[in-house]
């Protein structure tokens, strides 16, 4: 071999803008919130009975994605347990996310599993989870506080079981107590539970807005100082990020993605981050998401889909309901799948305008009534690319059917 250096060694050598890109992701806690300081107390003031042994009420806390709510409760969290130790107390407080830890034996299990209990995480009995975490947190004197984020998820599954039997698990304990943060980004998911456990559940509701452009700047600054080298940023850079997310219903996690998108963009071209890095990395960032969408449309959603971008192939026009339906009826022949009704086909497209994928919008055609005229304004070969990912559709990747439907 001519030269046996890694071939990482010369990327490793390379300058980076980068200090600690780390300090950018979602995954890592800062010490400090700008802008959050009423939220935090607040929560920290229903929290404190905890440290005197005694049961904090029960919180609510609802807010769009990206406003905070995890990284709020996870620092008053590690305060409480911190301020505990302190004191001699025993505040545990633990943290499942009910996107992944989706169903109630796996709530019970985890938490179980928390305080060492060897509860295998499926093949028990629920009662016996139960019964097994009861001991748990009663072997003990202690208060446990269970945050449970994207709670909406886990009722939406499995139903408020699990909220029923952490609710009424402080009237099994002789010793400890338990006290419950539910976390969501629904605003509405409550109007589903059992009226006894929503009034439980929700002794105390704590809203988290979103944050505007000002905010979001102070919060993009404060990680931008440790993330990103001193002179690899123009100063017009965190502003914009700040105005993109702000449009987008005021998400810190969108305005953080967006800063280190970009920064990621001028690096690979050896250049300091500038307004236009940010300007491709929302582009590049928006095209992601609609992708990760399109993959898990359900089939039908993905023939409407499909229908539509060949007929942009063909004509970057508009398009009409009626048209889509046609070529829509062609592909779901083509690949034999039920071909469903055209008011269906209408509603699947409002999902797909819903969903940010196409634009439609309502013309009158005068005594004709009203159609919708659609358009797309993303790539269409990378949805292509994506739809025909999926194995029914892989049929229809070199069909191209005649467009003379048009009158
Ligand atoms: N006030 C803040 N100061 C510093 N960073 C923040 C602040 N608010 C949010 N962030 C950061 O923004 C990102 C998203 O925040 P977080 O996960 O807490 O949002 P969320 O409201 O829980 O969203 P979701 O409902 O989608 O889970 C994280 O990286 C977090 O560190």
């Amino acid at each position: 071999m001519e030269d046996s250096s890694s071939i990482f060694d010369k990327l490793l050598e390379e300058d980076g803008i980068f200090e600690n890109k780390e300090i950018l992701r979602p995954s890592y806690t800062p010490n400090r919130l700008p802008h959050r300081s009423k939220q935090v107390n607040e929560i920290a003031r229903i929290l404190v009975p905890a440290l005197k042994g005694e049961t904090p009420s029960n919180i609510l806390i609802y807010g769009k994605t990206g406003t905070g709510k995890t990284v709020a409760v996870k620092h008053v969290g590690r305060e409480l347990e911190k301020k505990g130790e302190e004191l001699n107390v025993d505040c545990s407080v633990i943290y499942l996310n009910c996107k992944v830890v989706d169903t109630q034996y796996r709530a019970l299990a985890h938490i179980a599993r928390h305080f060492d209990k060897d509860v295998p995480l499926t093949g028990w009995p629920t009662d016996q989870v139960y019964h097994e975490l009861k001991d748990a947190l009663d072997d003990r004197k202690k208060v446990a506080t269970i945050m449970l984020d994207e709670i909406d998820r886990i009722i939406g599954k499995s139903g408020d079981d699990i909220l029923y039997n952490l609710s009424r698990i402080n009237s099994d304990l002789e010793r400890s107590k338990v006290s419950i943060i539910g976390i969501s980004n629904d605003l509405k998911f409550t109007e589903v539970l059992d009226p006894r456990i929503k009034s439980s559940l929700g002794e105390e509701d704590i809203i988290f807005p979103p944050y505007n452009a000002d905010q979001l700047r102070d919060i993009l600054q404060q990680r931008a100082e440790r993330a990103i080298k001193e002179g690899a940023i123009n100063s017009e850079v965190i502003p914009l990020c700040a105005a993109f997310a702000a449009q987008e219903h005021g998400d810190a996690r969108r305005a953080l993605d967006l800063l280190r998108v970009s920064g990621e963009l001028a690096e690979k071209n050896g250049e300091e981050i500038r307004p236009e890095h940010v300007r491709k990395a929302q582009e590049k960032i928006e095209l992601d998401r609609v992708l990760e969408v399109v993959r898990t449309l359900p089939t039908q959603s993905k023939v409407v889909l499909l229908a539509i971008v060949k007929h942009q192939e063909c004509d970057r026009n508009t398009l009409t309901t009626g048209e889509v339906y046609e070529m829509y009826k062609k592909l779901a022949r083509k690949i034999d799948i039920e071909t469903l009704t055209q008011r269906r086909i209408t509603d699947l497209i409002s999902e797909l305008d819903m969903l940010g994928i196409i634009n439609a919008v309502v013309v009158s055609k005068g005594r004709y009534g009203r159609t919708k005229e659609i358009s797309m304004n993303m790539s269409i070969d990378e949805i292509q690319n994506v739809l025909l990912t999926d194995y029914r559709l892989q049929n229809l990747k070199d069909y191209c059917p005649s467009t003379q439907t048009k009158l």
